[in-house]
């Protein structure tokens, strides 16, 4: 199963990774940075209307290579003239062609709230985030034990990330829910065959209290897609591929917004 894959892909890095920069090495660069309030970030997300957070990948296990060359300063440029609420960077190297090298460079350049994309499996790659300059991070439920994911997420409140915990069914929305997560994303994507239904936001919706941000991800392509979804009272959308491939997608997120 590609999970599986992409965990022990992500073991192996980060191993090596710690072989490099020690833990402490880059708890000490982390202790040094600015603090930052999580609650900052979930306010954003709180204000009324269709939030977007653009994704910046390269290529994905369900698609391959989406875009030849990765422009990713420019990208993230464009999503920030758009006023998106978050820009989303994948850093999986393996099957996503990411790295946290284009995170960090992109904070450096543009005024923006990231997020790390990737498969947080161990606290070395949540302080890795906050090292890169990212305000947020993502949690795979399906990856992490409920101790272990309950441990991250406080992690990041003491770092001042905030959490975007993913969650594909009613019971990880539960667990969800049980470690108090304030933002959940609901993959639309089933990672088994990489099929898309957005049944499975429409459903989870009603399962997430109104006060708990709730963001609907993957397989959005047209303004249609994103109606529907506002129409059901989610509070964002993450949309990678179809930006990735919009010959304007200033455009296309500002129509989601509401805003063209
Ligand atoms: O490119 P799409 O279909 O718009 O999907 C974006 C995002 O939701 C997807 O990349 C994603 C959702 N959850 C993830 C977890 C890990 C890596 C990637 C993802």
């Amino acid at each position: 199963m590609i999970l599986d894959d992409l965990v022990a892909a992500t073991q192996e890095r980060t191993e090596y990774e710690q072989s490099i920069v020690s833990l402490a090495d880059l708890k000490h660069a982390v202790s040094e940075l600015p603090q930052t309030n999580p609650n900052d970030v979930y306010e954003r997300f709180r204000r009324p209307g269709m939030h977007v957070i653009g994704e910046i990948k390269k290529a994905s296990p369900s698609k391959g290579e989406i875009v030849d060359t990765l422009d990713y300063i420019g990208i993230a440029k464009q999503y920030r003239t758009a006023d998106v609420t978050a820009i989303s960077v994948l850093t999986e190297p393996k099957y996503f062609q990411g790295n946290i090298s284009y995170l960090k460079e992109i904070n450096q350049t543009v005024y923006a709230v990231t997020l790390r994309k990737d498969f947080i499996i161990n606290p070395y790659m949540i302080y890795q985030a906050k090292d890169a300059g990212a305000k947020i991070i993502l949690l795979i439920v399906a990856i992490l034990s409920k101790e272990e994911l309950k441990e991250y997420f406080d992690l990041a409140h003491e770092l001042g990330l905030a959490v975007l915990v993913e969650a594909h069914d009613e019971d990880e929305v539960a667990t969800a829910l049980s470690i108090g997560a304030q933002m959940i994303g609901v993959n639309n994507r089933n990672l088994k065959d990489f099929s898309v239904s957005f049944a499975n936001s429409i459903n989870l919706r009603k399962k997430v209290p109104e006060d708990v941000i709730f963001i609907a991800e993957s397989g959005v392509k047209t303004i249609e897609d994103t109606e529907k979804l506002k129409g059901i009272g989610v509070n964002g959308v993450l949309i990678g591929e179809t930006l990735m491939k919009s010959d304007n997608p200033i455009d296309f997120i500002k129509k989601v917004q509401g805003d063209a």
